[in-house]
């Protein structure tokens, strides 16, 4: 597979009650998926029947957010030993080879919220987008189990906190700051530096700006261009090393795009990051001992630990 596919989800997204969804339907679904996840790492998911208005109004108030006075923002920064809150412009660094990351961004999980938000709608609207993202996970985990031959609960279990405090799966909004003069960028500086993702899976909403890329082996680095009303959907590399290398975490980036004209416009993105239970044990499931098994939280902080603030 050279490019990234568009999988129709149709059949198995938000828009069934789970009662609907047999498991002939996830199993012709997950030999689909698994195609992608072992070649590209990636795809689309259209027809997934998360909220077309949630989202939205997402990009909306997080743009409100972003675009608010600094001293306002400072307001809801993110506090030492917490996820949660802002992180202001420049204050990343995904690939360390690289100058600082051009992007700022807010993080949401249920059970750091401190309760102090910009607004009680902002905090509204990412208590809905986290429980529907979660919902939307939970169908992903049934597919991934039925496809890797597991028993159809497998990951649902490993992943039934999500929200809860022993569970960090969080929902980032990304504001990529408007470009006014190629002179702000230092040398080598981009919207968001080469990496893999830490955990299960992410789902990723994006506007229509574009510069997300993806790394496909064999091919280089291709653009995730996006598609209306679609999620890009990938694997990150503590699934990776659970599957020992079955499905793959492809490195990916964001550029800035060379058109004068989105030059000077900001991109924003939502991404959801999938985490299983702190205390799972991710050990090998094809039962070699390619990895040493470390819980999910120990893997967590150590790709944490690498990366540069
Ligand atoms: O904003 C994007 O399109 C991708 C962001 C990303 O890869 C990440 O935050 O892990
Ligand atoms: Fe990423």
């Amino acid at each position: 597979m050279d490019s990234i596919p568009v999988i129709d989800m149709e059949k198995v997204g938000l828009l069934r009650s789970e009662a609907e969804i047999d498991v002939t339907t996830l199993k012709d679904i997950s030999d689909e998926i698994k195609k992608a996840f072992t070649s590209v790492g990636f795809c689309y998911m259209k027809n997934h029947g998360i909220s077309k208005t949630l989202i939205e109004s997402l990009f909306r108030a997080s743009r409100d957010f972003f675009e608010s006075p600094t001293e306002e923002k400072q307001k809801y920064r993110r506090l030492q030993d917490s996820y949660f809150g802002w992180m202001s412009p420049e204050s990343e660094i995904l690939n360390p080879k690289r100058p600082n990351d051009l992007k700022e961004s807010f993080n949401y999980l249920p059970s750091q919220d401190t309760n102090v938000w910009p607004s009680k709608r902002f905090q509204k609207i990412n208590q809905d987008m986290y429980k529907q993202c979660s919902a939307f996970a939970f169908r992903l985990m049934d597919i991934l189990s039925i496809g890797l031959g597991l028993e159809k609960a497998h990951f649902k279990e490993c992943h039934q906190d999500i929200g809860n405090p022993n569970n960090q799966t969080a929902l980032r909004s990304l504001y990529y700051l408007p470009i006014e003069t190629e002179s702000e960028i230092k040398p080598g500086q981009i919207r968001c530096g080469e990496h893999t993702d830490y955990g299960t899976i992410t789902m990723l909403f994006q506007d229509d700006i574009g510069g997300l890329e993806v790394n496909i082996n064999g091919v280089g680095y291709v653009p995730a261009t996006p598609i209306p009303d679609t999620i890009v959907v990938n694997i990150g590399s503590l699934m990776q090393r659970w599957t020992s290398d079955h499905l793959i975490a492809t490195a990916h980036r964001v550029l800035i795009p060379e058109a004068e004209l989105k030059l000077r416009q900001p991109r924003q993105s939502v991404a959801f990051f999938i985490q299983p239970n702190n205390e799972t044990m991710i050990t090998c499931l094809d039962g070699s001992d390619k990895y040493t098994p470390m819980t999910s939280r120990q893997y967590l902080d150590m790709r944490i630990n690498e990366t540069v603030y």
